[in-house]
């Protein structure tokens, strides 16, 4: 089973607005809300593919109850934490350029940490649980890595997918998966990272540390698999960007679907970037005939 945490959901507000200027009133096109944040993207994209799966972390007051009936209309499990204060609304501004304002989030206490830990107790080898989003700035910065701790008695394979300290502290403990995009992957090593040779050799360095595959997601330039096995790179399908919020998760989706029904590391691969770019091209995340349709678009070769 696949059990996603989202530290810190979100109500996506998407607005369209045309030639959006700064310090000025401007008009909405067209506004859409769904439910957002990393683990929940992965938890949706799961479900449109017929991938059970639960979603666990934690909500609050209205917008918070917004996302728990949103998910469970589309028929995904839930086992969400109560906390005082609302879950955030994160602003996507489509308009010449793609603009993102993300909220703060309500306050974690120790309480609400420790009924976490305890929802994961009783995960066991045949799980995945997957880490994924920014944790609110109060939690200490090894509260996933914390979690992977408890993961690791019971191999569970954890995924992670978050930035900064948090991500930094989480490779110490062998994660199945990690999944940064180039910037996030530079932010590791505090260097820009650009050519091939570079994202190699320091992709590299993190299969020492002990993560076991590692994407890096360049969003149209393709992505990197590295692994003890080698290192591959797949080309991005290519279509009319609509909506490229949640591509990265998407990934992620369609590469543990896939690896869940093939246990092939490539072929999950593969399913991993055309589901990241059949979201990229959709308004909301992407259904599983989309991805079907992006597969023979998809090449991987392997580089070493
Ligand atoms: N412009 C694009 N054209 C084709 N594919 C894209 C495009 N943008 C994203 N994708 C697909 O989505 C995957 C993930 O995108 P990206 O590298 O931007 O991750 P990300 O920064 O984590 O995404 P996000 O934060 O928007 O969820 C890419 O590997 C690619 O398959
Ligand atoms: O603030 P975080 O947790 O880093 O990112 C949150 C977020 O931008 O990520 C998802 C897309 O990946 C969105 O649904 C959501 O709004």
């Amino acid at each position: 089973m696949i059990y996603t945490i989202t530290f810190n959901p979100s109500i996506d507000y998407i607005v369209e607005v045309e030639d959006f200027k700064v310090g000025m009133v401007n008009r909405v096109k067209t506004n859409y809300k769904y439910p957002g944040g990393k683990g929940i993207n992965i938890s949706r994209v799961l479900n449109n593919f017929g991938v059970k799966n639960k979603a666990l972390g934690f909500i609050g007051g209205f917008t918070g109850k917004y996302v728990k009936d949103f998910l469970q209309k589309e028929g995904i499990d839930t086992d969400f934490i109560m906390v005082n204060g609302d879950t955030r609304i994160n602003v996507k501004l489509k308009s010449n350029e793609e603009t993102e304002i993300n909220g703060e989030g309500p306050c974690i206490t120790e309480e609400n940490l420790k009924e976490l830990y305890k929802k994961i107790e009783g995960l066991t080898a045949n799980d995945f649980l997957v880490l994924a989003g920014n944790v609110q700035k109060t939690l200490p910065r090894d509260v996933y890595s914390r979690i992977q701790e408890r993961c690791l008695k019971n191999n569970v394979k954890v995924i992670v997918d978050t930035t900064g300290d948090v991500l930094i502290e989480s490779l110490k403990k062998k994660p199945f998966l990690v999944k940064p995009n180039r910037q996030e992957f530079s932010e590791i090593f505090n260097k820009k990272i650009e050519t091939k040779e570079e994202i190699i050799e320091y992709g590299e360095k993190l299969i020492k540390m002990g993560v076991q595959n590692l994407i890096i997601s360049m969003a149209e330039e393709g992505a990197y698999l590295i692994n003890d096995k080698g290192v591959y790179y797949a080309s991005s399908p290519k279509g009319t960007v609509i909506n490229s919020v949640g591509a990265g998760d998407s990934l992620i989706a369609g590469f543990l679907a896939s690896y869940l029904q093939m246990g092939d590391l490539l072929e999950a691969f593969k399913w991993g970037v055309a589901t990241g770019s059949a979201t990229a091209f959709s308004l909301d995340l992407c259904k599983r005939e989309d991805a079907i349709s992006l597969l023979d678009q998809v090449f991987i070769k392997k580089l070493i």
